[in-house]
This record gives C-alpha cells, sequence and structure tokens, in this order.
C-alpha cells in the first residue's frame, strides 16, 4: 500500500476542522491566544495634548532670551494635575504650574521643565531657558492616532498588545476558545515516573511531553492518562476521552504489532479516518480520525516520532481550531552530511543552522531515529528531504522550516 504524501495528508486532516466560534475573554486570559477581530483605534494616545514633564505651561514667546542670569518672570495664575482640566487660559506673562500627564492649558504652547525655573516669591516663577513652541508637550494622537490599524486577527496576544488593548478603553478582547485536549499513553511496558521500574520496563515519558507539546500550540490539556493494551480497558479510555473533549491525542500502538490496537478499536468505535499512515519519517504511523464530534490524533509511541507526527498534525489542527494557520520561515540550507531515505517520504531532520565564512547557510543534522529524546532538544528547525528521491550528498541544498518566529494568519471557518 502506498502511503500518502505528507502535505495531502495534513491538508485532509485540517479540512474536517471548522474553527471554533470565538468569545470575549478578560484581557489577562487572552495572553498567548489569538486575536479574532482586526483592532482599529477608537481614540487617540494622547487624547489632547499633555505635558511630558513636571514644570510650567508657558507662551514659549514669553522665554524668548532668558537665561540664568536673565531669567523671565512670569505669574503662576493655575495649577493642573495629570487627569484634570485645567482652570485659566493663559495671558501674556502666565504661566501655569504643571505635572507630567496633565492637559495643555489655552493659551500655553510650550512646557519648561521645573529644574530650569527658581520660585523668587508665592505665586512668581523665574525661567531660566529661553523655550521652543512644542517643546515637551506631547501632542494629540503622539502615540496612536484614532482610526488606525493596531492588531489584526490572527496574531498571538504578547503582553504588549494586551497594554494596547486596555489603553483603547477594552476591559476584554476577542479570541478562539482553547481545544480541550485530553492524553491517553498506551502500552504495558510504561511505568509512571515516581514509581520504581524493571530494565525491561519503560518510564511514561509521552503523556507529559504531549500535554506540553499541545500547551504550547494553545490547548487546555484537561486529562492525561495511562491505558495497558488489553481490548476493554483501551476502549473505555478512548470512549471517555475522545467523548468528553474537543481532541484525544493518543500515543504507543499506533504501528501493525500484535498489540497495537488503537486504530482498529477507533474504527470499532466509529471512527472515520481522515488519515492513516503518512508517508512521513519519524511519525509514519500516525493517524487522524473524527470520533462523537471530536478529532482523535494517533501519535507512535517512540517520543522522536511522536513530536514529529504531533508538530506536522496536531500542531496544526489545535492551532485551526483557534482560527489560525502558522507559516514558518523557509530557507536554503546545504546539508552537513550524505543521508539515504526511501524515494517516496518525507524526512524531516531536525539541526541547527550554521552560516560559514563565504557567507553559505549549513544545517548541522542532529542523527535521526524514531525512539530518540535528544534530537529535539534546541533544535532550530528541520531539514526537509522531500519525496522524490533517496539520495541526498553532504553540501545538497533542501529547504530548512525553521522553528522560531513563525507568523500566524487567520483562517476563514
Ligand atoms: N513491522 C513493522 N514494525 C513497525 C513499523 C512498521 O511499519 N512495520 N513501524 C515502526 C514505526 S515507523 C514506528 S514509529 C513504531 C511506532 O509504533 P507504535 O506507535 O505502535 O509504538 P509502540 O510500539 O507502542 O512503542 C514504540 C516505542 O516507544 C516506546 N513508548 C511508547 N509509548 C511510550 C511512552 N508513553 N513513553 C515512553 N516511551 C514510550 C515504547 O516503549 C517502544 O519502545 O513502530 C515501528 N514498528
Ligand atoms: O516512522 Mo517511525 O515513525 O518513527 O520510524
Amino acid at each position: 500500500m502506498s502511503l500518502t504524501p505528507l502535505s495531502t495528508a495534513r491538508q485532509d486532516a485540517l479540512d474536517a476542522i471548522r474553527p471554533a466560534n470565538p468569545v470575549y475573554v478578560p484581557l489577562l486570559e487572552a495572553l498567548g491566544r489569538f486575536l479574532a477581530q482586526d483592532i482599529v483605534a477608537a481614540r487617540s494616545l494622547p487624547g489632547c495634548p499633555v505635558s511630558a514633564m513636571d514644570g510650567y505651561a508657558v507662551r514659549a514667546e514669553d522665554t524668548s532670551g532668558s537665561n540664568r542670569d536673565r531669567p523671565a518672570r512670569l505669574r503662576v495664575v493655575d495649577t493642573v494635575y495629570a487627569g484634570h482640566l485645567p482652570s485659566r487660559t493663559l495671558q501674556a506673562g502666565e504661566a501655569s504650574r504643571i505635572f507630567t500627564g496633565a492637559p495643555l492649558p489655552e493659551g500655553a504652547n510650550a512646557i519648561v521643565r521645573q529644574e530650569a525655573t527658581v520660585v523668587p516669591a508665592e505665586g512668581l516663577v523665574d525661567v531660566c531657558v529661553a523655550v521652543p513652541p512644542g517643546k515637551d508637550i506631547r501632542p494629540t494622537g503622539e502615540d496612536i492616532l484614532e482610526g488606525m490599524p493596531l492588531l489584526r486577527a490572527g496574531q498571538r496576544i504578547e503582553a504588549s498588545m494586551l497594554g494596547v488593548l486596555a489603553s483603547m478603553g477594552d476591559p476584554q478582547v476577542l479570541v478562539r476558545p482553547r481545544p480541550r485536549v485530553a492524553v491517553l499513553a498506551t502500552g504495558d511496558e510504561l511505568v509512571p515516573p515516581g514509581a520504581p521500574a524493571l530494565p525491561h520496563q519503560v518510564y511514561e515519558s509521552n503523556l507529559v511531553l504531549v500535554a506540553a507539546l499541545a500547551r504550547e500550540a494553545g490547548a487546555h490539556v484537561v486529562e492525561q492518562r495511562r491505558a495497558r493494551d488489553e481490548d476493554e480497558e483501551l476502549r473505555a479510555a478512548l470512549r471517555c476521552l475522545a467523548g468528553g473533549t474537543d481532541v484525544l491525542i493518543t500515543t504507543g500502538g499506533a504501528s501493525v504489532g500484535d498489540k497495537d490496537r488503537v486504530k482498529s478499536l477507533l474504527a470499532e468505535l466509529g471512527a472515520t479516518f481522515l488519515v492513516d499512515g503518512v508517508a512521513l519519517k519519524p511519525g509514519k504511523p500516525v493517524a487522524v480520525a473524527r470520533l462523537f464530534d471530536g478529532t482523535v490524533i494517533v501519535l507512535p509511541g517512540n517520543p522522536g516520532a511522536a513530536t514529529v507526527a504531533f508538530d506536522q498534525f496536531a500542531r496544526p489542527l489545535l492551532l485551526r481550531y483557534q482560527g489560525v494557520s502558522e507559516e514558518r520561515q523557509r530557507v536554503r540550507v546545504r546539508l552537513d552530511a550524505e543521508r539515504h531515505k526511501q524515494a517516496g517520504f518525507t524526512y524531516l531532520i531536525t539541526g541547527s543552522l550554521e552560516t560559514r565564512e563565504d557567507g553559505q547557510v549549513w544545517t548541522r543534522m542532529r542523527s535521526q531515529g524514531a525512539g530518540q529524546h535528544l534530537q529535539n532538544i534546541g533544535a532550530e528547525g528541520y531539514a526537509v528531504l522531500p519525496p522524490g528521491r533517496a539520495d541526498f550528498a553532504a553540501g545538497d541544498e533542501v529547504d530548512f522550516e525553521r522553528f522560531d518566529r513563525p507568523r500566524f494568519l487567520p483562517v476563514e471557518p
């Protein structure tokens, strides 16, 4: 049987997922989630001209030629604090005591910092500098002008964006719900960390790995469970977890061994498979199915293969649920070593990037093995060895998919 190519399989899986309907959440809850609306400035910031310094609002012309030896003496006719309105229009020879952020009085066109003044007597100020018009005034809209586009749907919300939203007067923001995810690790050999394990047993490590990857993709992990390779136990776990969540992610039991029963039990429960096996290494046994109005993603048990299969299927699916697709940067790189592969497969080999003296970019590929834990730690991306070719020599050019600084684009429901 020929396996489905990676890009076709991923599209088949994604086409079945509709983004969830957006909801308003309080700003802090939106951190790390995806904006479901374009944001246009509802007001200017500042909303009117304000002082940028503590000092005196003056008419610039009243200070012309003044210095420490020949200060300009002005009458102080008002005091303006931030959040309060001035009570006077400034006339020639007058100043208003003013503080940072306070609105500029009518008639004033400059600020003198208080360090450049002396108070000779109550109600008077000596200005020891000449200030030009506009000095230390923040004009209306200096930061943000009403009507300007600020944020766009699909952006991942950062702390600074929450500050901008609040500054526009919004107590909440429209985002898509986090998908509710359950993770199920299967295998008789698995022992939970914390309990004693014999050499033929394996510490269960996929639950935390997959839950963490799901959380990085914006999901809310609601349950993590282990099940032995027993039909009854597996069936019960699959039914319960698929019923109560948006996405169930399983690991292990995905291949063709006698005890690899996850896929056949899902089929018995009525699952419809959108993807079942992909021409991808590592990660070949990955499957995606619909069951009980939710999605089940079957990952291979090998931690390395599970990580790649998660990245290529679960991550885009969880992101789509939140209304976005991820666009990673691709660069051309040279391979640091030769590689042989199955011609029909896409191989994704984690590695780091290195720019050599001649300016060419090379990738230092990690040794590849489905079961390896270490190949993903600190990797900068994947060297993509595409289908349609079996042999790659050191120095051959391929695409490199970078993990850092992806773009998130909104998808149409
Ligand atoms: N005859 C064939 N055998 C295999 C094929 C094949 O096409 N024909 N495919 C291979 C590929 S590719 C992969 S990948 C593996 C994955 O198979 P499974 O999903 O069935 O994984 P398991 O057999 O359950 O486990 C594989 C390996 O990973 C360890 N593991 C499993 N779960 C965990 C966990 N939660 N925490 C830590 N380690 C885990 C497990 O102990 C095994 O060592 O199949 C190949 N076989
Ligand atoms: O393709 Mo298996 O997925 O890792 O070796």
